[in-house]
């Protein structure tokens, strides 16, 4: 049967549709997994251990290669559901005189976390994402990060993520916990803005990349 993608693939995009989400209440769902969650199910055909995973867009601010603005993070594949991945604090991205902005190391962690959908093969959205500033962090400085899945529970995944100074087994500086929800590739086409969903989906490596993501087990 031809992927969602596939078939969207043939009807042009004319508007950006409004999001579909309903007017917020405000999130309850807990951080933890409950206890009836499921253990993550690494694709028999995910990222071998050690490999880049590569950038899910090249735009992305987080791990896009074309992003002149962004973290240009990479992230590895782990050998469980979980990834490994660098990011070194440049000048650009201070909140203080010389230490980097909790919002861009939330960024780092969120990246860090959104990239375990290659390992599952599912598309998936932040829903929430609360992040712990344990130190400061200086520019220059190289986050070892670490983010691995604790618990799927329909369309909700678990993770946890840490970021590390002074090497992989350094000192916790930041760490996340997050509930990512699966979303189909109609979630981006539906409300991304024309302009860009077309240039993507006119681009046979972005559309290969969206595919990785939309095969189920
Ligand atoms: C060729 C072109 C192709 C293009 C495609 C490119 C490929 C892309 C590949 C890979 C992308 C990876 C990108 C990673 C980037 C880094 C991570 C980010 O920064 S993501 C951006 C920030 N996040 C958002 O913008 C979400 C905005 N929110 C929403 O869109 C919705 O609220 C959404 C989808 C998250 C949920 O909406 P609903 O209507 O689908 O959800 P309902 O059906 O009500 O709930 C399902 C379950 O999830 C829980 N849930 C819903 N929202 C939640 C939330 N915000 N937090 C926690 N739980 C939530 C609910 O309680 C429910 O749980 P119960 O089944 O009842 O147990």
């Amino acid at each position: 049967m031809a992927s969602s993608l596939a078939r969207r693939l043939g009807a042009p995009v004319t508007a950006v549709g409004s999001a579909h989400v309903s007017a917020a209440q405000p999130s309850k769902t807990p951080l933890v997994p409950p206890d009836d969650a499921v253990a993550p199910v690494r694709h028999p055909e995910a990222p071998a251990p050690g490999e880049l995973l590569g950038s899910h867009y090249a735009q992305c601010f987080g791990c896009g290669g074309e992003q002149p603005h962004g973290l240009h993070l990479e992230a590895r594949a782990g050998e469980g559901v979980n990834v490994t991945a660098e990011f070194t604090v440049r000048t650009a991205h201070q909140g203080a005189p010389g230490l980097a902005h909790g919002g861009v190391l939330a960024t780092a962690l969120d990246e860090t976390l959104g990239s375990l959908g290659w390992l599952m093969h599912v598309i998936a959205v932040t829903g929430r994402l609360e992040t712990e500033f344990v130190a400061p962090v200086p520019v220059d400085t190289v986050l070892h990060l670490d983010a691995r899945v604790t618990g799927v529970h329909g369309r909700k995944i678990y993770c946890s993520a840490t970021g590390r100074i002074g090497g992989p087994e350094g000192p916790v500086a930041v760490r996340a916990d997050a509930v990512f929800i699966e979303v189909k590739v109609e979630h981006f086409l539906d409300n991304g803005r024309n302009e860009e969903i077309q240039a993507a989906m006119s681009d046979p490596d972005q559309v290969r990349r969206a595919r990785a993501f939309e095969v189920n087990p």
